[in-house]
């Protein structure tokens, strides 16, 4: 027998025949028209509202237009519309950059939006499993804004509450794949919103030439070749050491050169001065006299690190109680110290005492240095503590092609693959992979893949006659050089 029953009675019903079917039916309560209607205005009123801010002057056009056509005729309207579009193409062939900026980007935006994002926006957040399900109702993060730039899209998103940054960032592979791209970038940019940045093309897929030697020279942004936006990506040298990690053949060699290029003029002036330390005597050496000093045998080695921790204290104690910063000066340059294959001289050095020597004087120089203008930019293959036992001594550290997906987290720190630091996943293949890197910048904490420009042994020749070249003889200006308070 089947009775229809409202849902308040539905607990005190009682059957004697057992397994009847009972048909449940739930009390529906009727929302006054008034309300519905109310709501859909509301609803209209605030996307109205919301489309004039987010596109001022498409609706003011879209808006001029219609009340030409209404005042005037179509014609007008048509006519304006031809002058409207022949003035935005002769800006676009005259002045590309600003055209993008101001025009360009915002229509490509609007038609990604349309295209891309839009579509498959609900498929692409149940199929990574960001959607929710409470109530038999799908809740959906948020498309906020999607922006375009030269190289990547940046979609803004306003996760579900309940969400971590993890959720998504685990889920980067699956939108990336959902909406096109090679990789998908997330950071925050505040509380319950996210950035997700989806590369359209890949600037760093090919070599980048060395970089021009500059006329000025930044220590806190030696530009050394481009990050994955096609921004510059800069160094900074100054208060601060940095680590470069990769395997053989990653193309640590140009990090060394673009970092010296970029410095050419402040060396040339004597406001920056590199040591070498070349213990496998095969990278440093090509540039020699680039260097104000030079060692390649351990013995030497050890020798150039002793003098350099001596100096450094010397200058210490001239600094103490008067200054507690550095900023390089013709007196007191700033010391760089460059060491190509640190582990040569520390971990595999079968010497016990020299190694003791040799890793006091860098735990020395890496713990002390930096506020009285010592830097040290080491490289190695192996980041691994076992090879490398000071590398948290580092503040700045560079992970170039690794062999190992555990030796990422080693040099970038805990959670950087996850965060998207493939460097295991960077080609072997030099034209493709050599100088590629991931980095954490200043700015944000999430690793940014980055190439550094390839400084061949013609353009290394061509260093080492500039700095040498005496055109200018002994009034050659001091470059213009900038460097941080360094605390
Ligand atoms: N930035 C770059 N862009 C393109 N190709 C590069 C770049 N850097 C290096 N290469 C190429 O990769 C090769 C290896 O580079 P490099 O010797 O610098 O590697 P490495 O990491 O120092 O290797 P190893 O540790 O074995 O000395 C170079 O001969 C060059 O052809």
């Amino acid at each position: 027998m089947l009775r229809r029953t409202h849902g308040e009675v539905a607990g005190d019903l009682v059957t004697t025949t057992p397994g009847a079917p009972l048909m449940f039916r739930p009390t529906v309560v009727q929302t006054p028209a008034i309300i519905t209607i109310t709501i859909l205005i509301w609803r209209f009123a605030s996307g109205l509202v919301r489309l004039v801010y987010r596109h001022p002057i498409a609706v003011a056009i879209s808006l001029g237009l219609a009340a030409l056509a209404v005042l005037h005729g179509w014609k007008w309207a048509a006519g304006t519309l031809s002058a409207v579009i022949a003035a935005l193409a002769w800006w676009c062939v005259a002045h590309r950059s600003s055209f993008s900026r101001w025009v360009g980007w915002r229509l490509l935006a609007c038609w990604r939006l349309a295209s891309v994002y839009r579509p498959h926006w609900s498929f692409a957040m149940s199929g990574a499993g960001l959607s929710k399900l409470a109530k038999s109702l799908e809740y959906r993060p948020r498309l906020v804004r999607v922006k375009c730039g030269p190289v990547a899209d940046t979609v803004t998103v306003k996760m579900l509450k309940g969400q971590s940054f993890d959720d998504w960032t685990s889920k980067a592979d699956n939108l990336a794949h959902a909406f096109g791209a090679l990789s998908c970038r997330t950071s925050i940019v505040r509380a319950g919103l996210l950035r997700l940045s989806f590369p359209r093309r890949d600037p760093l897929r090919k070599p980048i030439k060395a970089l021009p030697i500059p006329d000025t020279v930044n220590l806190l942004a030696v530009p050394i070749g481009l990050c994955e936006d096609g921004s510059p990506w800069t160094l900074k040298v100054h208060g601060t050491h940095i680590l470069g990690a990769g395997a053989t053949g990653a193309g640590k060699g140009s990090i060394i050169w673009s970092t010296l290029r970029g410095l050419l003029p402040a060396i040339r002036a004597g406001l920056v001065r590199p040591w070498g330390l070349d213990p496998k005597l095969m990278e440093l050496s090509y540039g020699r006299e680039l260097f104000y000093r030079y060692a390649a045998t351990p013995e030497d080695c050890a020798d150039l690190l002793d003098e350099l921790v001596s100096l450094m204290q010397e200058r210490a104690g001239l600094f103490g109680g008067h200054q507690r910063s550095h900023i390089a000066c013709l007196e007191y340059p700033f010391e760089l110290i460059i060491i190509d294959e640190i582990a040569f001289l520390t971990a595999y050095q079968a010497d016990r005492d020299l190694k003791k020597r040799i890793n006091a004087a860098l735990a020395t120089l890496t713990t002390q240095g930096r506020a009285v203008g010592y830097g040290v930019m080491a490289l190695l293959q192996d980041p691994r503590k076992e090879v490398m036992n000071i590398r948290n001594l580092f503040p700045d550290k560079i992970a170039m092609r690794l062999d190992e997906s555990e030796q990422v987290d080693m040099v970038l720190g805990e959670g950087a693959r996850e965060r998207g630091a493939l460097a295991d996943f960077i080609s072997p293949v030099p034209t493709i992979g050599a100088g590629v890197a991931y980095v954490r910048l200043e700015t944000s904490p999430e690793p940014v893949r980055v190439r550094a420009a390839y400084v061949s042994d013609g353009d290394i020749r061509d260093m080492v006659a500039w700095l040498n070249a005496d055109d200018y003889g002994d009034t050659l200006p001091l470059p213009e050089i900038e460097t941080g308070e360094v605390a």
